[in-house]
């Protein structure tokens, strides 16, 4: 069942010398969720954040769920420093660890929500043998690595095929989409059955946040 609808403004696309404020001012304008997006040089061809950023925002008071995306290889030594920082959700690509089914249990007994993140080309039959063990499906519509990137069309069969599998589950697992969620294509996305929408720079690139976030919900 389709719960309700998360924005999630990503961090990545923030001014990172005022990163504080600027998440609290989107916070402020209307949005759910902290995205944060972890890259290690490695897994994809960008250097970002680590825990210390998320205990950061923490120590500067945001009380919102953090939700993190770690495109990095390897993950299990990681989760458990994230979670100690602050981390609600961690997501994980399946090709980022080789026991998929460990890494995602760790993520749980460490006290976090667990995802999973499917890139635009990753095929869904995963999801068949991990549903128990996620809370989370987070589909990418860009190609990991980078913000400001043109949303790919097919992440729209994808999400339906998503949504079906998540119905007939029947168990409580969120669908976000991330990569080039703009307010013009926000309402075919949520239509497709996300329930869970990142933006980054359609949020931080503009002067009002509380209007890009009204618009990404269609008021
Ligand atoms: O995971 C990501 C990139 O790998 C980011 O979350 C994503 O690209 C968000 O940025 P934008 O909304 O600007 O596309
Ligand atoms: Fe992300």
């Amino acid at each position: 069942m389709k719960q309700p609808l998360v924005i999630a403004p990503s961090i990545l696309s923030a001014d990172f010398a005022r990163l504080g404020e600027d998440t609290r001012g989107a916070l402020e304008a209307g949005a759910d969720w902290v995205h944060f997006d972890v890259m290690d040089n490695h897994y994809v061809p960008n250097l970002t954040i680590g825990p210390l950023v998320c205990q950061a925002l923490r120590d500067f008071g945001i009380t919102a769920p953090i939700d993190v995306h770690l495109m990095i290889e390897p993950v299990d030594r990681i989760i458990p420093d994230f979670a100690e920082a602050g981390a609600s959700v961690i997501s994980i690509h399946p090709e980022s660890t080789r026991h998929l089914d460990r890494s995602l249990s760790l993520i749980r007994e460490c006290g976090c929500k667990a995802g999973i993140v499917l890139n635009p080309a990753t095929p869904l039959d995963v999801l068949d043998w991990v549903s128990d063990k996620i809370d989370l499906v987070l589909l990418m519509s860009v190609n990991p690595g980078f913000g400001g990137q043109k949303f790919i069309p097919s992440a729209l069969t994808k999400l339906k095929q998503a949504r079906r599998i998540i119905d007939d589950s029947e168990l409580e697992i969120r669908l976000e989409i991330d990569g080039g969620v703009k307010p013009d294509n926000a309402a075919d996305i949520i239509a497709a059955g996300a329930d869970t929408l990142v933006a980054g720079s359609a949020i931080f690139g503009s002067n009002d946040y509380a209007g890009v976030i009204r618009a990404l919900r269609g008021h």
